[in-house]
């Protein structure tokens, strides 16, 4: 009780001291009820109720004034900690008709002397922490608590059990760490039992991937080296952690899978965890460890501390909740209506077609990430491989996927950690939980299956405060996917087009500068006399040339379409003077003026769109390089002009309805046999298992979806995530708009075929 209560102003004794506003944020249950029992409606000054311990046996007092919850975040939002976390959503689940309540009512009178939410208050120095914690935490540069760490200090120091949901890269891991390790510190100078031999664990800590699951023993060996942690997991062998559990250890994490061998080889005693923390309880469920999660459970002494956190709550984690936790409560930091992404990080969407992915895909990481780390998420293993392969000719990149050995997996995150690459490829194994400084870019390359997924996988980035960016590559026909995910999610993307050529160059450049400015001034000495000579010759060119061969650019970069982004096609522009018209201009003017001019044109020619400008007749449209060369060659009938362009002008919306964008309409207007269908020109069959194919429908793998819902197996439609607003909505995959959405081939105005214009 002493090391909680007098500690600091915050943590004063909330019956002798309390502030009234403080009293305002006090749960109902709390209000109706003193800590002595009394009604606190008045006031809670000079209340004189002890202080009531709960488990476990040695717990500090019953504090059910959460102080550090109850004050609205504007210090950290204006100073400590940008727009992180949110109390004005906080919420309890009301399904076993609990109306405790973890939150904050606005009230007007401020409480006079209080100083709840000061940063002086958040500062971990002050909260009575042992000291060791205090200056291990102080090394790796925390110093102040983060609002879901302050959410959840003291009811877990009160020995609540828990369910705890906040934002990505928010600090869940020392919210549970924080007050699980001052327990362990306090316990062993209390005991003395720190370095005993053989000692069982006393915490146990559950998360579904291996990555999770070392990340969570990093944060706490890091938090506090002198407690023996161990993290047992699948894919390595069991002697090291047979061992090492044979010595003796204070904290186990581990997947459920490795736990229950080592339960049942015996190497694994459970008789005394008085903690358990179920990190990500929702995607135990996903990765199909429910049943070990729940034999583990039925292991646990009854008497324990159960804190179970988890981004939703699905019906299995709402049945062990429970059935497997004593009176929780809930501290909801993220809510049902507001954003469920982290502030900080920026969103783009990007129109691609299937055939130009991985083109822009690199475009995107020079342009975007600027040299900084990178994360591209794709559906499948067989996508991280060739995105990561084709990706490496350019950029340092890595796959990672469950496919790939737990040895080699470690290594790849851990070079990527160290920035030996740049760029990651990995499906959704590492969506979730990893912490991995300074990933200043996500890239979806292929939509994710949830609106779940969506936050976790962007999630990567713009942890703890810092800002990043995630763009969502789709194609047109998966526009209507990220209207819904917007909704789901509660955020806003910038719909931008692919980074032009100019861009990815000066970008490239830009990167090639700074590589220049680290060299050291000892090497450059060593190149002076050769770069004195290059320059007498070459003058600026040689440095150019330095610049180009840096970026990759030795020989210079491979004509790419304006409109489908597609390399080897150039996007020309033609132009017609008003006096040579013959007639209406239509794309059927552009077939007829190749044909006329050089046929193998005509032949070739991919999607034309006219200028918007109704002063200009003209056109775009793309034609391969090669056949570009020719035509350029080739005498012109008066009045007509055609060049390459460098940017698209505004052309006429003439796409299918389905697009808005409609200059990425996926149809083509050939010149002859009317319209065909393209894009998918050597492309892999986006239709087969786990893929999501063009028409949005995903087919095998766990998830699916059927409309335009989120869908997934096992789920259930309460999901805090998903919240119930997804469903019932009006379909919108495979509702594809059968109307005709092109232009006519006849007279160029859209929303007619030829064979129905009035022009006939
Ligand atoms: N109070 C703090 N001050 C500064 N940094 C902190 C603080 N708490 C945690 N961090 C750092 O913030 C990063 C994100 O923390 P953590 O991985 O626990 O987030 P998370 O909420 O579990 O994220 P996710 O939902 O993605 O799993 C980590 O690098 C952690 O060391």
């Amino acid at each position: 009780m002493a090391s909680i209560v007098g500690v600091s102003s915050l943590y004063r004794s909330p019956c002798l001291e309390l502030p009234k506003r403080a009293l305002s944020y006090l749960s109902p249950s709390s209000k109706k009820s003193h800590l002595c029992g009394r009604r606190a409606s008045a006031t809670a000054r000079g209340c004189c109720c002890s202080l009531q311990s709960s488990r476990p046996t040695e717990a500090p007092p019953r504090l059910l004034v959460p102080l550090a919850v109850a004050s609205p975040n504007s210090v950290l939002s204006e100073e400590a900690f940008k727009g992180l976390g949110d109390f004005s959503k906080s919420s309890l689940d009301g399904e076993e008709g609990e109306e405790e309540y973890y939150g904050f009512e606005e009230e007007e009178e401020e409480a006079e002397g209080s100083t709840v939410g000061s940063k002086e208050e958040l500062a971990i120095a002050n909260l009575g922490l042992p000291e060791r914690l205090v200056s291990a935490l102080e090394e790796r540069g925390i110093t102040h608590l983060f609002p879901i760490q302050r959410a959840v200090l003291l009811p877990a120091l009160e020995g609540r059990d828990l369910i705890a949901r906040a934002k990505t890269g928010t600090g869940k891991t020392l919210a549970f760490g924080i007050p699980i390790i001052k327990r362990l510190t306090e316990d062993n100078e209390g005991r003395r039992i720190s370095s005993k031999q053989g000692r069982l664990p006393r915490v146990l800590v559950l998360a579904p991937t291996r990555e999770l699951a070392k990340q969570v023993e990093k944060e706490i060996k890091e938090s506090a080296p002198y407690l023996g942690t161990v993290c047992v997991y699948g894919g390595v062998s069991y002697n090291v952690q047979q061992n090492t559990l044979a010595r003796g250890v204070d904290v186990v994490v581990g997947t459920p899978g490795r736990i229950i061998d080592l339960i049942d080889s015996n190497s694994l005693q459970l008789g005394e965890i008085q903690y358990l923390v179920l990190d990500e309880a929702d995607r135990m469920l996903a990765v199909g460890f429910e049943e070990d999660v729940e034999v583990i459970l039925e292991k646990l002494p009854s008497d324990r501390q159960s804190m179970l956190f988890s981004a939703t709550m699905p019906g299995w984690v709402k049945k062990l909740a429970r059935r497997y936790l004593n009176d929780p409560l809930t501290i909801d930091l993220v809510g049902d209506q507001d954003e469920k992404l982290a502030e900080g990080i920026k969103l783009y969407a990007i129109p691609t077609t299937v055939t130009s992915k991985r083109t822009i895909l690199s475009d995107l990481i020079t342009v975007y990430a600027k040299g900084g780390k990178t994360m591209v998420f794709t559906q499948t293993k067989r996508d991280a491989d060739e995105v990561s392969m084709a990706l490496t000719n350019s950029i340092a990149s890595e796959a990672l996927h469950g496919d790939i050995s737990q040895h080699q997996r470690e290594r790849t995150l851990s070079s990527f950690r160290q920035g030996k690459f740049t760029v990651l490829v990995a499906t959704d194994v590492a969506a979730r939980g990893l912490d991995i400084p300074n990933v200043d870019l996500i890239i979806h390359y292929e939509l994710p299956n949830d609106p779940e997924t969506f936050v976790h996988r962007s999630g990567r980035t713009g942890r703890a405060g810092k800002e990043g960016t995630a763009i969502l590559m789709f194609t047109s026909s998966q526009r209507k996917t990220v209207k819904s995910l917007e909704r789901d999610v509660g955020c806003k993307f910038e719909f931008v087009s692919p980074p032009l050529m100019q861009e990815v160059l000066e970008s490239s450049a830009e990167q090639a500068v700074a590589t220049l400015r680290g060299v050291h001034p000892e090497s450059i000495q060593h190149f002076l006399p050769t770069a004195q000579r290059l320059t007498e010759d070459l003058g600026t060119n040689a440095l150019a040339a330095a610049l180009a061969h840096l970026s990759g650019f030795s020989q210079p970069p491979s004509s790419r379409s304006l409109i489908s982004h597609e390399q080897g096609w150039v996007t020309l522009q033609l132009t017609r003077e008003q006096g040579y018209s013959r007639g209406f201009f239509s794309p059927r003017s552009v077939t007829g003026f190749l044909s006329d001019v050089y046929p193998a044109a005509a032949d070739e020619v991919g999607k034309i769109y006219l200028i918007a400008d109704e002063r200009v007749q003209g056109a775009v449209f793309d034609l391969p390089e090669e056949i570009v060369k020719e035509l350029l060659n080739k005498q012109l009938p008066p009045g007509n002009t055609i060049s390459k362009i460098m940017k698209l002008p505004a052309l006429q919306d003439d796409g299918p309805s389905t697009d808005n964008y409609g200059r990425f309409s996926n149809w083509d207007r050939g010149s002859r046999g009317g319209f065909r269908e393209r894009g998918h020109r050597g492309s892999r069959n986006w239709g087969g298992r786990g893929y999501v194919s063009d028409d949005g429908f995903r087919r095998g793998g766990r998830s699916y979806r059927t409309d335009n819902r989120w869908s997934r197996t096992g789920g259930s439609d309460d999901d805090w995530l998903i919240s119930g607003r997804s469903f019932g909505r009006s379909s919108s995959f495979g509702s594809r708009d059968r109307g005709f959405g092109g232009a006519c081939f006849n007279c160029g105005r859209t929303g007619h075929r030829a064979s129905e214009c009035p022009n006939n």
